[in-house]
């Protein structure tokens, strides 16, 4: 046998002990945000945590982890599920399983509304004279450097203060995920607009990266898409989104 084959359920070791451990940032609004003082965690995904952990009739304990710590954590078991944003890639795929995805995502650009016109595709973007900030670790980074080979890529360790920066102007803009640009756009209304948002760069999804365990993994996804379907996905949805 192998180790995998010899591996004890996920599933029932989560029903056993009576605990869910989701693996998660706290610093992609609206998916997941911890709050600095307190440490709690909130959010569109974290409310969908909660869910999940009910619908098992288990408690939530919510593992912090960072985006460039986030593969590691996963791989040495130290949650069951990430959520908070997590996009499928190939990576990602040959270590866990991903649930049905959520939510169509792509890299958009976001910039300071007076350059609007300026960055719309990546040609206009990758050139020596702009300045494109990236967060470290997670599929931006990699778009980023796989995408421009002229602009200048600062990368800046804090996610929760990177729209700052380019509000400030310390950077010209940055490509995120298209529902993000949306959200960030509404925070800093009439400094920061997203660009193109409905249609992005590439094509990725969210779903939830789910450890090796296809009864794990079928359980998430047959929650998932109850959740869909009677519409208790789309008031959480509504509650951080609109
Ligand atoms: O790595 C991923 O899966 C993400 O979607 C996370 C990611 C990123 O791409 O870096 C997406 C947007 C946030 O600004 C921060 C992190």
């Amino acid at each position: 046998f192998s180790k995998d084959t010899l591996a004890v359920s996920r599933l029932d070791t989560i029903l056993e002990t009576g605990v869910l451990k989701v693996g998660s940032t706290g610093d992609y609004k609206p998916f997941s945000y911890k709050d600095p003082a307190s440490g709690s965690f909130s959010g569109f995904d974290i409310d969908l945590a909660e869910s999940l952990a009910s619908a098992l009739g288990v408690k939530l304990e919510i593992v912090p982890t960072t985006w460039p710590q986030l593969a590691q954590d996963f791989d040495a078991g130290k949650f069951d599920v990430a959520m908070g944003g997590v996009s499928i890639t190939f990576d990602r795929q040959k270590t866990g399983l991903f649930s049905i995805p959520y939510m169509r995502e792509g890299k958009t650009p976001i910039a300071r509304c007076a350059d609007k016109e300026k960055f719309k595709t990546l040609a206009d973007i990758d050139n020596p004279q702009t300045t494109v900030i990236a967060n470290p670790g997670g599929t931006n980074e990699k778009f980023a450097r796989a995408n421009l080979k002229q602009a200048k890529i600062v990368i800046f360790p804090d996610n929760t203060k990177i729209f700052d920066e380019v509000a400030a102007g310390r950077a010209d803009l940055m490509m995120t995920d298209a529902s993000e640009t949306r959200y960030q756009e509404k925070l800093h209304s009439g400094v920061l607009c997203a660009i193109h948002p409905d249609e992005p760069f590439n094509f990725a999804e969210k779903a939830y990266w789910v450890q090796r365990d296809i009864g794990l993994k079928a359980f998430v996804d047959q929650w998932l898409h109850q959740s869909i379907e009677t519409g208790a996905y789309e008031k959480i949805y509504n509650k951080w989104f609109k």
